[in-house]
């Protein structure tokens, strides 16, 4: 991926190529701003989360039917990933589809992989609440299983923050969110970008732990087949 020297050195070091972290990549009006814009009628309630895509989802054979992202969902965001060369190797060069994601404590995700709909990047902003995404090491017979039910590393992710997960990483890692309410042991030892957090301070004052509430993750991503005749047809999905 080409990006900035800059960015460099928000490389998480211990996972295999690529995983950036970037604390305070927005700041708290953005971040009002995007809760706020947020719709409260486009969620999709599933058995651990709640989750809306936009400009809308996908077809069955992984085809988004060409439409701009909501304005909300591209600005500020979109030129601070494009001034830090996000996206710029993806066949549409930004972020065409947003998945959001909702949690509330003791809510998650299975480990999974993102797959192949998409060009292998995906640029996470997390809105209002800590947690840790834990990354699993996955088999290579093709199965999907991760090598162990323990995670291999776990990234914590600020309020605020981004996460590009990109390269090998996205290829060859699974990642999953565990459905508990108190992230622990959160320790330079224990946590893979402990370095690059904003704020590590108030996670040793309070005893290694993360509390956490309500955590809404967006998470940007390049489909790569995009139909223009839907588009036309249908005309452009609610936004
Ligand atoms: O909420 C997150 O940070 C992860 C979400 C996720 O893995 C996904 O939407 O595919
Ligand atoms: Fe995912």
């Amino acid at each position: 991926m080409a990006t900035s020297s800059a960015f460099e050195n928000h490389r998480i070091p211990e996972i295999p190529e690529s995983m950036f972290y970037v604390p305070n990549f927005i700041n708290d009006k953005e971040e009002a701003d995007l809760l706020t814009a947020i719709p409260s009628n486009r969620w999709i309630q599933l058995q651990h989360r709640r989750l809306q895509t936009h400009p809308s989802s996908l077809s069955k054979s992984n085809t988004l039917l060409e439409a701009p992202l909501p304005p909300w969902l591209v600005e500020p965001i979109i030129s601070k990933f494009r001034s830090l060369g996000l996206f710029s190797d993806s066949p549409h060069h930004s972020p065409n589809h947003v998945l959001i994601n909702e949690y509330n404590p003791n809510e998650g995700i299975m480990p999974h992989e993102d797959g192949a709909a998409y060009h292998p990047i995906v640029a996470t902003v997390s809105l209002s609440s800590a947690l840790c995404l834990d990354i699993y090491e996955k088999n290579q017979d093709g199965d999907q299983a991760p090598v162990s039910s323990s995670p291999k590393w776990r990234v914590l992710q600020e309020p605020r923050s981004l996460l590009v997960t990109c390269g090998s990483a996205y290829t060859d890692t699974l990642h999953g969110i565990s459905e508990i309410d108190i992230d622990e042991d959160l320790r330079p030892d224990t946590v893979a970008n402990w370095t690059l957090l904003g704020d590590s301070k108030i996670f040793t004052e309070n005893g290694g732990k993360n509390v956490r509430t309500t955590r809404i993750s967006l998470t940007y991503r390049d489909v790569l087949k995009v139909s223009k005749l839907g588009a036309r047809l249908l005309g452009r999905p609610r936004g």
